[in-house]
C-alpha cells in the first residue's frame, strides 16, 4: 500500500495530528531524568507508549538523538521500530539533502526495506534543486513510504531564501510546490510527497491547489500557532493539512497518561 494511501486511512482513523518527540535537554530536567542517553532512552520510550495507537503520525526529531552519538541513533532506532510494531505512522525530522548520488544513500538510510532508522516518511531539504531528491522519491515509492519537502517552514528566517524569485517569476517555494504536485499527479487518495509549510506563516503565499499531497503544518503550540491559524491559512484546501507539535505535548509529561492526555486534547481540537 502507498504511503499516500496509508495517511489517508490513519487520519480517517484517528485525525490529522502529528506529535513530535522532541527531547530537549530542558524537558528532560524538567521530567527528572539525566542528560543523558538513559535519560534519552525513558523520555522517548514513555512518548512510544503514550501516542502509539492514539495519533495518526508520530514525529521523532532526529536531531535530539543525535547529540548522544551513537547510543542514541540506537535510541532513535528502538522509538522508529516500536512505533511501527504498534501499527502507528513514523516520520523521522531528519530533514536530508545532499546531491543525488548521496541522496541515495539518506534513502537507503531512511527508506529502504529493513534499514533500522526507516520510519514511514523522512523529511527532506529540497535546497539543492528539487532534482536532487529524486533518488528519496523514487526509493519511498518503491518502498510504500514517503517524504515530507520542506517548503515555507515555520521559522521566520526562512522567508529569506523561499520568498526569492526565479526567473520564472515564481518563487522558490512555488517552485517548490508545483515539483512536488507534479510528482503527486494523478495519485489517489494522496500522492507520497509531502511538504512541510508551517502554520506559524502570516498568510499562505504559495498556491496549493494541485498539490495533491499531504501538508506537515509545525509551529503549532510552543510556536505560537493555533486552530484558528489552520483554517486562516488553509481553508477550504484542509485536506491532507497535519498539524505537528511537539513541546506543547511533551510539557505534560513524564506521567504516561497525562501526556496521552494532552495528545489527544490537541487531537481532538484539530479534529
Ligand atoms: O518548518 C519547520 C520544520 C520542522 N519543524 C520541526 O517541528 C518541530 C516543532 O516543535 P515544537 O516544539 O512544536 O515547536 C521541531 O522538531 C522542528 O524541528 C519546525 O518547527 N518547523
Amino acid at each position: 500500500m502507498s504511503f499516500g494511501t496509508r495517511l489517508a486511512k490513519a487520519v480517517a482513523e484517528r485525525g490529522p495530528l502529528c506529535v513530535g518527540i522532541d527531547p530537549h535537554p530542558g524537558l528532560l530536567a524538567d521530567w527528572g531524568l539525566p542528560a543523558d542517553a538513559s535519560g534519552l532512552e525513558r523520555f522517548a520510550l514513555t512518548c512510544v507508549e503514550a501516542f502509539a495507537g492514539q495519533v495518526s503520525l508520530v514525529k521523532p526529531q532526529s536531531a535530539f538523538f543525535e547529540a548522544y552519538g551513537s547510543k542514541g541513533v540506537a535510541v532513535l532506532e528502538r522509538v522508529v521500530g516500536s512505533l511501527r510494531d504498534a501499527d502507528t505512522l513514523v516520520l523521522v525530522d531528519a530533514k536530508r539533502g545532499d546531491i543525488g548520488s548521496t541522496m541515495a544513500a539518506y534513502a537507503a538510510a531512511y527508506l529502504a526495506e529493513g534499514a533500522p532508522l526507516a520510519g514511514d516518511a523522512v523529511t527532506v531539504s529540497p535546497f539543492l534543486g528539487f532534482g536532487s531528491l529524486d533518488p528519496a522519491i523514487e526509493a519511498a515509492r518503491a518502498n510504500g513510504r514517503g517524504v515530507f519537502v520542506l517548503a515555507r517552514t515555520s521559522n521566520p528566517e526562512g522567508s529569506t531564501v523561499q520568498h526569492a524569485v526565479l526567473p520564472d517569476g515564481r518563487t522558490v517555494a512555488q517552485s517548490i510546490v508545483d515539483s512536488a504536485a507534479a510528482a503527486n499527479a494523478g495519485a489517489e487518495p494522496l500522492g507520497d510527497v509531502g511538504l512541510v509549510i508551517g502554520a506559524t506563516l502570516a498568510e499562505l503565499d504559495v498556491d496549493l491547489s494541485a498539490l495533491n499531497g499531504p501538508v506537515l503544518a509545525p509551529g503549532f503550540g510552543a510556536q505560537g500557532a493555533g486552530v484558528a491559524d489552520l483554517r486562516r491559512l488553509f481553508g477550504a484546501e484542509l485536506r491532507g493539512v497535519l498539524p505537528s507539535s511537539s513541546r506543547d505535548v511533551l510539557r505534560h509529561g513524564p506521567d504516561v497518561a497525562a501526556l496521552r492526555a494532552a495528545a489527544l486534547r490537541v487531537r481532538d481540537e484539530v479534529a
